[in-house]
């Protein structure tokens, strides 16, 4: 009798990444290593509507390419930047679930982005739609009290103590981000000029 099929695991992976950096890419690495992933797809945010000046759609989607080119379980997604509007995570999970039907999908967040999570649009449909794995960050606590045990899950991944807003300040007075990002993405930045006059 022959064994039935596994269906294909994928992680989602959605942020802002303005610029995304080696904490993003650790998240991802360690959930997909934990939760026997085939795929993470990386989903830059259009308008992430809790957060205000945030750089191109483009910029960020091309930095997510760049930084992420080198792991063959890696992809990007458009669907958040191609969509009109404000970004929610309820359209970003339902585009990628009708990209790859067949998939169980995992979206992936840290522990600040999990405390806010009862803020987020039809926060009430995202477990039917995904597994979420609340990843551990320095500095913020990783709690899932209020939040449907079976539906979420906890990870302690190596802490990094990187932001992106971290990366932008740097830049912005003239400090080093090699080794905090990609050095593609150290390279996007300062060809681009990206954060030079507002961090
Ligand atoms: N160093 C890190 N360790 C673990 N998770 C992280 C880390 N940095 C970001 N994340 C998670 O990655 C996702 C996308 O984060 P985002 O792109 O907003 O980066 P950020 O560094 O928090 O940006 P900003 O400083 O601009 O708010 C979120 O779920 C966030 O919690
Ligand atoms: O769906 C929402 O209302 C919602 C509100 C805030 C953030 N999110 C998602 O959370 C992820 C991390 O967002 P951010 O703003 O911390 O980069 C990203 O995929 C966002 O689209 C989603």
């Amino acid at each position: 009798m022959s064994e039935p099929s596994r269906r294909r695991r994928v992680g989602v992976m959605g942020g802002t990444f303005d610029p995304i950096h080696h904490g993003h890419l650790v998240a991802a690495s360690e959930v997909a290593q934990s939760f026997d992933l085939d795929e993470v797809v990386f989903v830059p945010t259009g308008q992430p509507w809790q957060k205000t000046a945030v750089s191109t759609g483009e910029h960020r989607y091309l930095m997510t390419v760049i930084a992420t080119a080198s792991n063959p379980r890696f992809t990007v997604s458009r669907v958040d930047i191609d969509r009109t509007g404000p970004t929610y995570t309820i359209d970003t999970l339902r585009d990628i679930r009708a990209a790859r039907p067949d998939a169980e999908l995992f979206f992936i967040t840290g522990a600040d982005a999990i405390a806010q999570i009862l803020t987020w649009k039809n926060v009430h449909e995202l477990w039917e739609l995904a597994h979420f794995v609340a990843v551990s960050r320095p500095g913020h606590d990783l709690s899932i009290s209020g939040l449907p045990q079976a539906d979420v899950s906890l990870l302690e991944v190596p802490a990094l103590a990187i932001s992106s807003t971290a990366c932008r300040e740097r830049v912005n007075r003239g400090y080093p981000v090699w080794y905090l990002v990609p050095d593609g993405v150290v390279q996007y930045i300062s060809k681009h000029h990206l954060y030079r006059s507002a961090a």
